[in-house]
């Protein structure tokens, strides 16, 4: 049985089942549930915290696991992300009181709190900063008013807790994350992955594509067709009317509707745009 590792909780866990179960995999109906085993696909899943799941999978103890890019840098564990799954985006980022800093060089010979020590230490090695990182389980923004640190690093989405605290952030971020899916550096998987990281793959294009139809005059079809390449290239089947064709191709969801706009523009009539509702490409 394939063993793969699930967030049970936070940021990453409700979208991570989601996927799961758009991928065709069961997953849990009751969120404190830490085990289920979906026999008909051969797989169990682990519903673990997001930090600890880079250190069962770097063991070699589960085969598969998803977490953030962040905590995997953070663990430094044998694992390697092999899919970004395009949710739980986040910038991690050093930030003071409102005008404190200005750059990380200030940063020497304070005091650093943060969830992320791996990431940060490696960083301030990095940039030859010396400075004092004291790790905090969370909620790290409060740790400044509380007078336990200068300055914190921590994940930043909209900004909105931050800005509640009364911080800013400064420099640049430290690292861009999403969920990964991670795998145990150099190891030999067990043949169901590849099923596995097909349907995901599957899930992410259903996603990210769309289907666009439309007919247009033959003489027009070479300009409109290189609008719309498809993955291998477009599918043009006659159109029951003289000097006509139809043309099918899958095209990215972002940019569609102007993709539809500049497809009239030269020509192409009857422009539909379907979802996909899943593919295995
Ligand atoms: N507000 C957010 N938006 C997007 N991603 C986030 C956000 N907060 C955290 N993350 C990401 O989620 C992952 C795990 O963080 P999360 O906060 O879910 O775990 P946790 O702090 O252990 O759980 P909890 O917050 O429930 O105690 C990290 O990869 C992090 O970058
Ligand atoms: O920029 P924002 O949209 O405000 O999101 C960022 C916040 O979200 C996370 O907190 P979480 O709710 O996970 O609490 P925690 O700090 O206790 O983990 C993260 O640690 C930040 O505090
Ligand atoms: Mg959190």
């Amino acid at each position: 049985m394939l063993r793969i590792a699930v967030p049970n909780k936070g940021s990453l866990s409700v979208a991570a089942s989601e996927l799961l179960r758009e991928a065709g995999y069961r997953q849990r109906d009751d969120s404190k549930r830490l085990t289920l085993i979906d026999e008909e696909n051969g797989v169990e899943f682990f519903y673990l915290r997001p930090r600890d799941i880079a250190l069962y999978v770097g063991e070699g103890t589960l085969d598969i696991g998803i977490t953030g890019r962040d905590l995997l840098l953070d663990s430094g564990a044998k694992a390697d992300e092999v899919i970004g799954l395009g949710f739980g985006r986040s910038r991690f980022h050093f930030a003071g009181r409102a005008g404190a800093f200005t750059s990380v060089e200030e940063l020497r010979g304070k005091r650093i709190a943060t969830s992320y020590v791996g990431v940060v230490s490696a960083f301030l090695e990095r940039e030859g900063i010396d400075a004092s990182v004291t790790r905090l389980d969370g909620a790290v923004e409060t740790s400044i008013q509380l007078g336990v640190a200068d300055a914190i690093a921590d994940v930043v989405e909209t900004g909105s807790t931050m800005r509640q605290a009364g911080l800013e952030i400064f420099g640049e971020p430290i690292m861009h994350s999403e969920a990964v899916v991670i795998t145990r550096s150099g190891a030999q998987l067990p043949s169901a992955y590849e099923t596995f990281r097909r349907r995901l793959d599957g899930v992410l294009i259903a996603r990210s594509y769309v289907m666009m139809d439309y007919d247009i005059r033959a003489e027009d079809l070479a300009q409109a067709s290189a609008m719309t390449p498809g993955l291998e290239g477009p599918t043009v089947s006659p159109l029951h009317r003289e000097g006509w064709v139809a043309v099918r191709a899958m095209v990215p969801r972002k940019g569609s509707q102007k993709l539809m706009d500049d497809l009239y523009a030269v020509g192409a009539r009857a422009i539909l745009l379907t979802e996909i509702n899943a593919c295995r490409i």
